[in-house]
């Protein structure tokens, strides 16, 4: 997962490759909530591990249900059987709706019957979402529902400790053009109430979201309990209900985060196709239908039990006007593919993104003009026009701790031209607090990158070259830290090729032989840890001798060489911050940004000896100084890829600097603007 504070997606033009789908938030928590209530244990497989999952996770073992992790990594459940095992608890349920409003329902009706009190709160976007409704057919049915801040809101006191005969005899009636999560949580909690005759639920209003109650009642059945149902306007849980286990099952993958694979199919699956795995034609959940209003766009889509093939097929996409009551989530996805149409999109019937994580007409609405396009909003429609190539403009997208805006307008990173001639650089998206997609799906910036290819040249670079000591790995470790990035210590590769040449008998002023040692040298990095051939070389690696062996290796034309195309290839998405001698002059010549790090050579010195003295190692300062004196002097005057500046780079002196102080004024100078082409 990506959590730094912001993540700058360059230019992308092609998308092929396999996403394998987490697990549904939607089956997710109603499965937990279900094998809680349950008697016995329940396997959950493919459970999604998710910010909404663990709160409902912690709140089911405070509520005293088991759970266990096997090493398959499978979660097993074993319920309350419908006895509250402990009467008083206060549950704290994020911004996770779904954990939310079932858990108010079965806890309010738990407590009333068994005699007991639960506070239920979140974030503070959560106090802001109403269950008002929800609230309102509780307390018809009898149980004591307290209000604790705004009335219609959370925090929610359920229960008072005393017992409440229920009055299940008549229909409750709860109303469904709000959410369909309350009639969700009632569904999934009145099955407790159902031992002296069959409950009722009357919907009042036209039921919103109805693939969502499919997903519900679907999930019920796999737990013994089978509802009847008139149209959407009556659901009638039969007398005598209980919730049975099924032993094991297994969550279906996500289909609203499929929704933006198909996107990218649509838009950037030029040669190749997306392939989705997880989630197929034959998923019980609504979003699934998002495939077609996709296709009706002009994607090309194959599919089967559990999998998916997403390709390009009209381009630029096709403009619709679409109810999107069906898909309110997977919907926000056709928001920004509208971008690539060729008329007018208008996504109507979407009053219920109003009162989601954010406010997503309105959010929606905003991140897209960032972008250059034209946008009208009403209370419950967005009408995006088509973006002409020209005018797209860099922008920093907030997000609105909403994962699906983050999900979403990562797909605008595409070039308008993708894939046809006349691709022009391109410029940057940025994405504002990337680790709001922990919510769903925490790995879908790598699920990402794991299947796009960037315009030509478009990776950015960060170069970091100066002398020894200069502080150049611990800046460019830092930057990579707070841009996400991939990292190059180049030197690193010139100290493992002298140890490798000395542990091979290669003489190191044989160029050519080192070379070859280089070329083929086993190496690999794995976090902090260097291994060679098997070993761990990462405490050799860093001694100040190999430094110096690593500065007479690297003098070689033929090794310098051999270590070129190793160093290109650690350029990979989302960018790169390299240090070294030459990142900037010969490695990266088209680096995004340059900086030539120094600091004088007493200071240099100075720092190098108290790193030593932290590692355990004495050393005088002035056969210290000596020393990198005498190696500044080697890597500035060898006739090939000396130590220097390059033209336009920025130069850094740290001395008078803390690291902290460093790394601030490299960002202040990293413009996630056009990329410099080459
Ligand atoms: N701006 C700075 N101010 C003070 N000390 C620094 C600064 N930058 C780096 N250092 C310290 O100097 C030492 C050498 O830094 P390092 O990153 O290993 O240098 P290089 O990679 O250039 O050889 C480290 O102990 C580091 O913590
Ligand atoms: N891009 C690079 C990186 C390092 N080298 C050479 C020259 C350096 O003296 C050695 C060791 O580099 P390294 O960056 O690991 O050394 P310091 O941490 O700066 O002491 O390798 C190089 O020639 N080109």
């Amino acid at each position: 997962m990506f959590s730094t504070a912001f993540l700058d997606l360059p230019p992308l033009r092609r998308a092929a490759g396999t996403v394998r789908l987490p697990g549904s938030k939607s089956i997710s928590n109603r499965v937990l909530l279900l094998a809680g209530l349950a008697q016995g244990t329940t396997a959950v497989h493919d459970l999604l591990d998710s910010d909404d999952t663990r709160v409902m996770l912690a709140a089911l073992e405070a509520l005293g249900c088991g759970l266990r992790r096997d090493e398959a990594g499978v979660l097993h459940v074993t319920g309350l059987g419908g006895q509250l095992a402990t009467r008083e608890a206060q549950l704290f349920l994020g911004n996770a709706g779904t954990a939310m409003r079932p858990l108010t329902a079965a806890l309010a009706v738990l407590a009333s019957t068994q005699g007991g009190a639960f506070e239920l709160s979140g974030v503070a976007r959560m106090h802001e979402r109403p269950i008002g409704d929800l609230v309102t057919a509780l307390r018809q049915l009898g149980c004591p529902v307290a209000d604790l801040g705004q009335p219609g809101y959370p925090p929610l006191r359920v229960g008072d400790g005393g017992l409440h005969a229920l009055h299940t005899a008549e229909p409750i009636r709860v109303r469904g053009d709000v959410s369909s999560q309350f009639l969700t949580a009632l569904l999934l909690a009145l099955p407790l109430v159902t031992a002296q005759g069959p409950v009722t639920i009357e919907v009042v209003g036209e039921l919103i979201s109805k693939p969502y109650i499919h997903i519900t009642l679907e999930l019920l059945a796999r737990f013994g309990i089978a509802v009847q149902r008139e149209g959407w306007q009556r659901f009638t849980l039969p007398q005598g209900s209980s919730y049975r286990t099924p032993g094991a099952i297994h969550v279906e993958g996500d289909a609203s985060s499929a929704s933006y694979f198909v996107a990218l199919g649509a838009i950037a699956g030029v040669e190749q196709p997306v392939r989705i795995e997880g989630v197929g034609l034959d998923a019980i959940q609504g979003d699934i239908r998002f495939v077609e209003a996709a296709q009706a766009m002009g994607a090309q889509v194959v599919g089967g039990p559990g999998w998916l093939e997403v390709r390009r097929g009209t381009w630029p996409l096709k403009g619709l006007t679409l109810d999107c009551n069906h898909i309110p989530d997977a919907a926000m996805t056709l928001a920004v593919m509208a971008l690539y149409a060729d008329a007018p999109t208008r996504l109507t019937n979407i009053a219920s993104w109003r009162v989601k994580e954010t406010d997503r007409i309105a959010a929606m609405a905003t991140e897209l003009r960032k972008l250059g396009a034209t946008v009208e909003e009403g209370t419950d429609f967005i009408e995006i026009q088509p973006l002409p190539a020209g005018q797209w403009q860099a922008a920093s997208i907030h997000t609105y701790d909403d994962h699906r805006m983050a999900m979403c307008l990562s797909l605008a990173a595409f070039h308008p031209l993708v894939g046809e001639p006349g691709e022009q650089p391109g410029r940057m998206v940025r994405i504002e607090d990337p680790k709001c997609v922990a919510k769903t799906f925490p790995d879908y910036f790598e699920a990402l990158f794991d299947c796009v290819e960037a315009l030509p040249g478009a990776v950015p670079v960060l170069a970091v070259d100066g002398p020894t000591a200069s502080g150049k790995g611990t800046l460019a470790s830092q930057l990579a830290q707070r841009l996400g990035y991939h990292l190059l210590d180049s030197g690193a590769l010139y100290r493992a090729t002298a140890l490798a040449a000395q542990e091979a008998g290669v003489p190191l002023d044989d160029g050519e032989a080192v070379a070859a040692v280089a070329a083929t040298m086993a190496l690999r990095f794995d976090g902090d840890t260097v291994w060679l051939a098997g070993q761990d070389i990462t405490d050799p690696l860093r001694l100040e001798s190999t430094g110096g062996l690593a500065s007479k290796v690297s003098a070689h034309p033929p090794v310098r060489q051999a270590l070129h195309a190793l160093q290109l290839s650690f350029r990979r998405l989302p960018g790169l911050v390299a240090d070294g001698r030459d990142m900037g002059t010969v490695v990266f010549p088209d680096a995004a940004l340059k900086v030539f790090l120094t600091a004088s050579a007493e200071e240099r010195a100075q720092r190098r000896h108290k790193q030593l003295l932290s590692r355990g190692v004495e050393a005088s300062i002035d056969s210290l100084c000596a020393d990198l004196r005498a190696r500044d002097d080697r890597d500035q005057n060898r006739s090939v890829a000396p130590l220097k500046p390059a033209k336009d780079a920025h130069l850094l002196d740290n001395s008078e600097l803390s690291i902290e102080d460093s790394v601030a004024q490299v960002l202040s100078w990293w413009q996630p603007g056009t990329p410099r082409q080459r």
